[in-house]
């Protein structure tokens, strides 16, 4: 029997299943892979925005990625909410220590509500600890430009962006365009792997229904890799689950809805 493929999410829970480790388990087990999580900090959280977090010790999330490491076995695994330069340092050293490199960073910095779910001294510890550990680093617009240090209103803003953050150690980017209202019908997502660039673009939904897209898309994306999927391949796929998620929405709560993450492969299966 051929093993199943291992992902690993170490995130913040949010209680509103919207986001974090539990929009990533959702979406690993929707794409057929075997999820495992390592908590970083509990958000109180629903679709109207975070109430508190409670960070855990750094050593906990050290301990959580070592038990399900040294026993189960990690084919790729993504970074979400960290929350604190102790925390990031201790999740490098264990990515290091195992020598993982299906690296997925998504370096979530702020609820859509406005919650800080980064602490603003953790961002130097996160450009210089985790991006050089990085396969694939997923930032939205305002997170590409505290990364890079640029203000970004262009498409070649963007590309510079992404030039700077693999300068810091990234092999691959992915800058997500779904905070640029400039962009009208479209939502423009900027893939660079280092050397070449690639477009892509999708019909932009009108909804405010986006609570943990970021979450879904890197945890997509995370799924793929775990496969054996190529990233730019694995990247596609994990456009067009979001783009499902997005369309098909649930209508759950009374803010920033939850994603639909049973809609892509609702949608596989319609289509076979
Ligand atoms: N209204 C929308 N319609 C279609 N796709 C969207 C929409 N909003 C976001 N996306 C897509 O969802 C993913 C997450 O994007 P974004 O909202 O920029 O990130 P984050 O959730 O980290 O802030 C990206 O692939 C982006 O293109
Ligand atoms: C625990 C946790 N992690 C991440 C996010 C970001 O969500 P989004 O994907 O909408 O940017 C969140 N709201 N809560």
């Amino acid at each position: 029997m051929s093993q199943i493929a291992r992902a690993l999410t170490i995130a913040g829970s949010d209680s509103g299943g919207g986001a974090g480790i539990q929009a990533d388990l959702k979406t690993f087990q929707e794409l057929g892979v075997f999820g495992m999580s390592a908590i970083t900090a509990v958000t109180v959280q629903n679709t109207l925005g975070v109430s508190n977090v409670y960070p855990l010790p750094p050593e906990a999330a050290a301990e959580q990625i070592d038990a399900v490491g040294s026993d189960l076995g990690v084919d790729a695994l993504k970074t979400g909410m960290l929350f604190s330069a102790e925390i990031i340092g201790a999740v490098a050293a264990q990515i290091r220590a195992f020598g993982w490199n299906r690296v997925v960073v998504d370096p979530v910095m702020i609820a859509k509500g406005g919650a800080s779910l980064l602490q603003t001294e953790a961002v130097q510890a996160l450009r210089s600890q985790l991006l050089p550990l990085a396969y694939i680093v997923t930032p939205n617009l305002p997170e590409a430009e505290v990364l890079s240090g640029l203000s970004i209103r262009s498409m070649e803003d963007r590309r510079e962006a992404a030039k700077r953050i693999c300068a810091y150690g990234a092999q691959q980017v992915v800058i997500k365009g779904g905070h640029d209202a400039a962009a009208g019908e479209q939502v423009v997502d900027l893939y660079y792997d280092g050397a070449t660039f690639s477009e892509l673009v999708e019909r932009r939904i009108p909804t405010s229904q986006t609570h943990g897209t970021g979450c879904t898309f890197s945890a997509a994306l995370t799924a793929e890799l775990a496969k054996g999927t190529p990233a730019f391949e694995a990247v596609r796929t994990a456009r067009a689950f979001i783009q499902a998620a997005i369309e098909h929405e649930l209508g759950l709560g009374q803010g920033h809805g939850p994603t639909n993450h049973f809609a892509y492969r609702r949608l596989q299966g319609a289509s076979r």
